[in-house]
């Protein structure tokens, strides 16, 4: 690891469980020159913070402190799993329609605009720099059936300095003419073409790279079997490639996918049987799983991209997501623009709470022996993992990010609840230079509140700084 570069000292939140967090509000945290913290101290009162960095070897000289103002607090930077870059035009339109149609509707005329790489090229520019703004430091993007229009879109991130997954979709069925692959080999050259070019995009020193390929096949329905099989062979021949789709979202759209595949028994089992489950899969939405399909998924090791805005947006359903955590799935968060309506994972995280508590009225049974998160609201704790470190465990990143910890990434936000800062209006109360409680317990309690008030009321106007391996990439003091 090089050597420290810049030091932060105040409140900090740090994930550790499905089911707690760290609440440090007097944090030393140093990240080195790499982007790596070096570092962290948990408590440190101010009249010791001086000390602390002699003992450390670290010199007001020789780094730059940040001291955090009473009211902002760093926490680990958002992971959206799964969204669609080229659909960010779209938000807020065709929200009367269900999946297929909406497809067909709104959203594929929008897609086959990106065959312009002048469009290309302004639109992702904005698209990902929005993104950026409301903390998401790791995505994982579709972009069009087009392989060039879609180097556009991994050049701008890795541009911008965001980390992400970026695939082309592989569709070359049951779209409309103007926007369909016209053959099995014509979709696996694009997607080889691809990958070889982001994967040029990485200094060879960066491990691993901030960008990288993603297969994805749109879903099955998009997919004759020639090209399942295809694709199977492309994951096959390389463990390491990440792959995503979507799966059982919609009840007309399963019908259809098993009426195209009369072989397989389930949504979940098309999948498997292209070898397209594996650790590296990240499946959207999950709504309508049966209980042999969940088992599959978790023997696989498969992650689940939970969508709740898209999933009530579009009238998918409700996901149950504390039954998939209770069989160890892997969950994080997706905004699933332009399912869902919000490019933000704070919006997300909300969604993902009324969901959870619409599935908690609906449970007409009490909770059975050994569940822990069905059938319950989910709690802050649970909410927040799965917006940082579980996203992180869906792209099997967490040894990199996610939280904070000695040699992990400092992809991390300044988040700022004071008064005086750019958030909602008069939502924060009066500004308060200090706590009103300062005592240790006192400042626990306070920060706590702010964190779960970001959660539910805050908005990207909150969010002052966005880092990405240590760099300095967004935020509402960002300049651009
Ligand atoms: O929410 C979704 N958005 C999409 O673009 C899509 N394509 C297939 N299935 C989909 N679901
Ligand atoms: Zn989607």
């Amino acid at each position: 690891m090089s050597a420290v570069s810049k030091i932060y000292y105040g409140a900090v939140i740090n994930p550790e469980t499905l089911t707690s967090y760290q609440v440090l509000p007097r944090c030393l945290l140093a990240v080195a020159a790499s982007g790596e913290i070096a570092w962290l101290v948990e408590d440190v009162e101010d009249s010791l913070v001086q000390d602390t960095l002699a003992q450390k070897g670290c010199t007001d000289a020789d780094v730059e402190i940040f001291a955090l103002k009473h009211g902002e607090f760093i926490m680990p930077g958002f992971v959206d799993t799964h969204t669609h870059a080229p659909q960010v035009p779209n938000i807020g339109s065709g929200q009367q329609y269900e999946l297929l149609d909406w497809l067909q509707n709104v959203t594929f005329p929008m897609e086959a605009k990106f065959s312009d790489l002048e469009f290309a090229r302004a639109t992702y520019k904005s698209v990902v720099r929005r993104i950026i703004d409301y903390g998401t430091t790791t995505c994982c993007y579709y972009g069009t059936l087009h392989g060039e229009a879609t180097k556009v879109l991994a050049n701008t991130v890795n541009e911008l300095g965001q980390r992400a997954f970026v695939g082309k979709c592989n569709m070359n069925r049951n779209s409309p003419d103007y926007y369909v692959e016209p053959s099995p080999e014509a979709s696996i050259d694009a997607t080889l073409d691809l990958i070889k070019h982001i994967r040029s995009l990485a200094p060879s020193t960066s491990s691993p790279p901030l960008v990288q390929p993603i297969l994805t096949p749109r879903f099955a329905i998009s997919c004759t079997d020639e090209l399942m099989e295809k694709l199977q062979k492309v994951a096959a021949a390389d463990p390491s490639l990440a792959i995503q789709t979507h799966i059982s979202e919609n009840r007309s759209e399963i019908e259809f996918t098993l009426e195209l595949f009369p072989s397989s028994k389930s949504y979940a089992g098309v999948y498997d049987r292209y070898g397209l489950l594996r650790d590296n899969t990240i499946l959207a939405h999950a709504v309508h799983l049966s209980d042999e399909e969940k088992e599959l998924v978790k023997t696989r090791d498969s992650g689940i991209s939970h969508c709740p805005t898209s999933n009530f947006n579009l009238s998918s359903g409700v996901a149950p997501v504390g039954d998939l955590l209770d069989r160890g799935i892997k969950v994080g968060l997706g905004t699933d623009v332009s399912g869902g309506f919000s490019p933000s994972i704070l919006t997300a995280i909300q969604h993902a709470s009324i969901a959870s508590k619409v599935i908690a009225l609906q449970s007409a049974t009490p909770l059975q022996q050994g569940s822990k998160f069905a059938g319950q609201a989910l709690p802050i704790a649970t909410l927040l993992y799965l917006a940082t470190l579980g996203g992180a465990q869906v792209c099997c990143i967490e040894k990199q990010i996610g939280s904070f910890a000695v040699g992990k990434t400092f992809d991390a936000l300044v988040v700022n609840v004071r008064s005086d800062s750019n958030g909602p209006p008069g939502l924060w109360g009066t500004a308060q230079s200090m706590p009103v409680d300062d005592t240790s317990e006192g400042r626990r309690k306070e920060l706590d509140g702010f964190l779960e008030r970001f959660m539910f009321c805050g908005d990207d106007r909150n969010i002052s700084r966005v880092y990405v391996q240590g760099r300095w990439i967004g935020g509402t003091s960002f300049r651009h």
